[in-house]
């Protein structure tokens, strides 16, 4: 659509320009930081660090139904910037201009109904919402989109040089970064750190297909992340967990593209996100708060989040009520199926922790937010009857759908809402769990066994010696060939008791 079609109205408002005063807030010791340097922890007290706009209130001059407009429109621009997540550039970025907008179609991603079938094994209505359709298959692209914009308007605007993009990952965040370092061709490299032997092989494909330099390390996830944070302080390395806020402001635009999927009518939803680091719970609650504030949705989510038994120090955070007497306390992981999430000191839990209060004051109500832990053996049945109704959730899909299941059996939440699941990445980067179940092949820690009923190998069909066989190295006459095609297409219809 061409601007001059875009209503009047809106008009002035429809391509965004650079606006606001950004600064780094710690949540440690409360101090603020200019953002024209890179920083990925307070420099007087070491505290994590979140991004807020200075002149956050111009934003309410515009009243929300006319944001939702503007948000609505842009959708339909012909104007690459604001394809993706900085379709909401005033909530998420707004003093970048656009032409350093890195965009390599991330964001925008859809939103499938759960089938009936499957509503009702969850014993609620529900939809994916498939974050596994980003460039590099996971919702980290929303995150890097924004944290490499940003570095390319550091280097466009304030003479940053020879960026070295640098991160820790269980799979997801290295495939995404290596994406969008590969981008800027030689100007970035990027470096990532995964633990050995618990990222999967098509994980492993992406950074090493995209140009990275690949170092393995013993250990987990927890490890590789404490010497990439080694390295951020006395490297200069561009860290791109979501340690670094730009991540999270990236990563709101989940929140807000389900608002505008459910029409900015979100008071009877329950969004639910796998925990692993944390920066994805964080950015969720974090979006929508800010659509609240600012009156673009008029009734916040119930937002819910989950973990495996195998990763949960969240979960175990939140079993106590009171908050004076909460203490966080890391974990050691065991393996796990939620591969993604297996982390057992997540870098944002000061950042959840400030924010689950906010939310829950705004909410006025402390189940706007909620913990739910699910076993490895519900992640895996989860997930699998989830793809044997037509989705592409990957094992923390899977997790989600087991948290939805569980919320509802332990009636914390009601029949009446409508689940939207995180499904975090693509099916494809974990068939390797799928494989082992198929094959009742995981290891004992797993604590996983199959079900039968979801199991699935292929069949083999192998002609007998008297019948022609298209595998053999001599060419087939027409005969020959016509042999093996009526013979295979015989046992096929056996096999599929076809009359
Ligand atoms: N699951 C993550 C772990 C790192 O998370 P991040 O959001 O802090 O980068 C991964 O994919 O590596």
């Amino acid at each position: 659509m061409r601007v001059d079609r875009i209503p009047q109205n809106i008009r002035d408002l429809i391509i965004p320009k650079p606006s606001g005063f950004y600064q780094y807030r710690c949540l440690g010791c409360n101090s603020v930081h200019p953002i024209d340097s890179l920083l990925y922890v307070c420099p007087e007290c070491g505290g994590v660090l979140l991004i807020e706009d200075r002149e956050w209130d111009r934003l309410k001059k515009v009243p929300g139904d006319v944001w939702r407009d503007v948000f609505d429109y842009r959708s339909m621009l012909n104007e690459t910037a604001v394809r993706g997540i900085y379709r909401f550039h005033e909530l998420l970025g707004s003093i970048i201009p656009l032409k350093y907008v890195v965009y390599l179609g991330e964001g925008h991603t859809p939103v499938v109904h759960a089938n009936r079938a499957l509503c009702d094994w969850a014993g609620i209505s529900f939809s994916f919402k498939n974050d596994g359709q980003n460039p590099s298959a996971s919702f980290k692209d929303r995150g890097m989109a924004s944290a490499f914009s940003y570095l390319n308007y550091l280097t466009g605007e304030k003479g940053l040089k020879n960026v070295i993009a640098l991160c820790a990952s269980t799979g997801d965040t290295s495939a995404s970064a290596a994406l969008y370092a590969s981008y800027f061709a030689n100007e970035v490299r990027s470096a990532v750190l995964l633990p050995r032997g618990r990222v999967t092989p098509q994980q492993l494909s992406q950074p090493l297909g995209n140009g990275a330099t690949v170092i393995e390390l013993p250990g987990v996830f927890d490890d590789c992340m404490k010497v990439v944070e080694y390295l951020s302080e006395h490297y200069p390395v561009a860290l791109m967990n979501s340690k670094n806020a730009w991540r999270i402001l990236g990563q709101e635009s989940y929140s807000f593209e389900i608002a505008q999927q459910f029409e900015y009518d979100t008071g009877n939803l329950v969004v639910v996100v796998p925990i692993g680091n944390a920066g994805n719970i964080t950015a969720v609650l974090s979006g929508f708060l800010k659509l609240y504030d600012l009156g673009i949705i008029t009734e916040l989510p119930v937002i819910a989040g989950v973990q495996s038994e195998h990763a949960n120090p969240v979960y175990l955070y939140y079993l106590e009520s009171d908050p004076r007497r909460r203490v966080f306390r890391p974990v050691k992981v065991r393996p796990s199926v939620a591969q993604a999430a297996m982390i057992g000191n997540p870098v944002s839990m000061p950042r959840v922790i400030e924010l689950v209060e906010r939310y829950r004051d705004t909410a006025g109500r402390a189940d706007a937010f909620m913990v739910v832990e699910v076993s490895e053996q519900e992640i895996m049945d989860s997930m699998l009857t989830a793809n044997r109704n037509g989705h592409i959730a990957c094992t923390q899909g899977g997790e989600c759908l087991a948290g939805l299941k569980r919320l509802v059996l332990e009636g914390r939440i009601s029949k009446n809402m409508h689940g939207v699941l995180d499904a975090t990445a693509h099916s494809l980067k974990f068939s390797v769990f799928q494989e082992k179940y198929f094959t009742d092949s995981f290891e004992p820690e797993y604590e996983v066994v199959p079900r039968e009923e979801l199991k699935n190998a292929p069949l083999t069909l192998e002609p007998p010696p008297d019948i022609p066989s298209p595998a053999s190295n001599k060419q087939l006459s027409d005969e020959e060939f016509r042999k093996f095609v009526q013979y295979a297409a015989e046992e096929i219809a056996r096999i599929l008791n076809l009359q």
